[in-house]
């Protein structure tokens, strides 16, 4: 980030490998500097407000544009148009043509990653079916839900099995059953072997969903690993109840314990989990004769992560709602 990008090593688990990519429009960067390392078979979320560089990093490392800078490697080719067979990518402005047969449409879209046609409307009514939308196979997209005209776009960008599916912001527009549908769908590609890329501002579902993630905002990327990394940057809260209020315990308590006396005795006390980790805590209660009634240790989620890996404002920005600014372009 803000350093020369070296090339990258060959690194056959990864899916994908980026380093340091920047793209500039009329002169400001969108994307400014980005590191990005997919595992193969890993579900792998972009998770960031709007604006802040998810399309435009996703549309790079499928080679639909070029990087100003950096390098990118897709499955193992340095040029991802190379691959494109090999890819399945749902972008963020949905559209099929609306006298298309559901069928036909998926067809098509299967046609243009080199599935003949007759196979990829085969394929296409298995697909329908798994899905339950047999129903809609023979209807035209006109005819379709918003919702269910996307369910069908997103079969056509599965249909001819690609070993990376790349989704940009899959879940707006779906409602919370044809969510939860798209969800176990996401797993279950993953659980065949394929690795799926996705583009959010919504942190559940990259929470839910994700092995990794990486943080975007104002085109950089200050975090990208593992979930779980990214929420043990942030100590562990504790909420202790104690039998007694005071003793000689309680200077193993932070100095900035917040206690809630309890009305018949005995207190809460919330505190963040002091760097020596919880047996020195422990011991010193049980030690002291504190009492401890209940206690629970919890873990940060990834919302308090987020926030302190990219701040409050981007925080803010991701739970707008979605607007259609910035969207005008090509
Ligand atoms: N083709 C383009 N021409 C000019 N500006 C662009 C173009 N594509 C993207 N931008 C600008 O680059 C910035 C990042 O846009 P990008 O679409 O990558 O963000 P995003 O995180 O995907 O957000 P959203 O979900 O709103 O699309 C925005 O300020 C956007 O207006």
């Amino acid at each position: 980030m803000g350093k020369d990008a070296e090339p990258l090593a060959e690194n056959i688990d990864l899916a994908i490998e980026a380093r340091g990519l920047v793209k500039r429009f009329d002169g400001t960067a969108a994307v400014d500097g980005v590191d990005i390392s997919v595992p193969r078979g890993a579900i792998y979320g972009v998770l960031g407000p709007n604006g802040a560089g998810k399309t435009t990093t996703l549309r790079m490392l499928l080679g639909i544009i070029d990087p100003d800078a950096g390098y990118r490697r897709v499955l193992e080719h340095e040029r991802p148009t190379e691959v494109a067979r090999r890819i399945g990518y749902l972008p963020e402005e949905r559209g099929l043509y609306p006298s298309m047969k559901s069928v036909e449409a998926i067809a098509f879209l299967a046609a243009l990653r080199g599935v003949p046609l007759a196979q990829g409307r085969l394929r296409a009514r298995e697909l329908l079916e798994e899905a339950g939308l047999s129903y809609a196979a023979d209807r035209q997209i006109r005819q379709l839900s918003k919702g269910m005209a996307q369910q069908v776009q997103l079969l056509g960008t599965l249909v001819h099995d690609p070993d990376l599916v790349v989704l940009d912001e899959p879940f707006s527009g779906l409602d919370a059953l044809n969510q939860g549908r798209l969800e176990q769908l996401i797993r279950s590609l993953a659980a065949r072997g394929a690795t799926v890329l996705f583009s959010t501002h919504v942190i559940a579902h990259a929470e839910r969903m994700c092995d990794q993630v990486a943080i975007i905002a104002g085109g950089k990327v200050p975090f990208a690993g593992p979930v779980d990394v990214a929420r043990d940057r942030l100590r562990p809260q504790v909420r202790l109840e104690t039998r007694a209020r005071d003793g000689q315990w309680r200077a193993a308590l932070p100095v900035d314990a917040r206690c809630d006396l309890k009305s018949g005795g005995g207190a809460f006390w919330y505190f963040t989990l002091p760097e020596t980790g919880v047996e020195p805590l422990l011991r010193a209660l049980i030690e002291g004769e504190a009492g401890i009634l209940s206690l629970s240790i919890e873990r940060a989620g990834l919302h308090d992560a987020f926030v302190a890996i990219a701040g409050e404002a981007a925080a803010r920005a991701l739970e707008q709602p979605e607007t259609d600014a910035g969207k005008e372009r090509h």
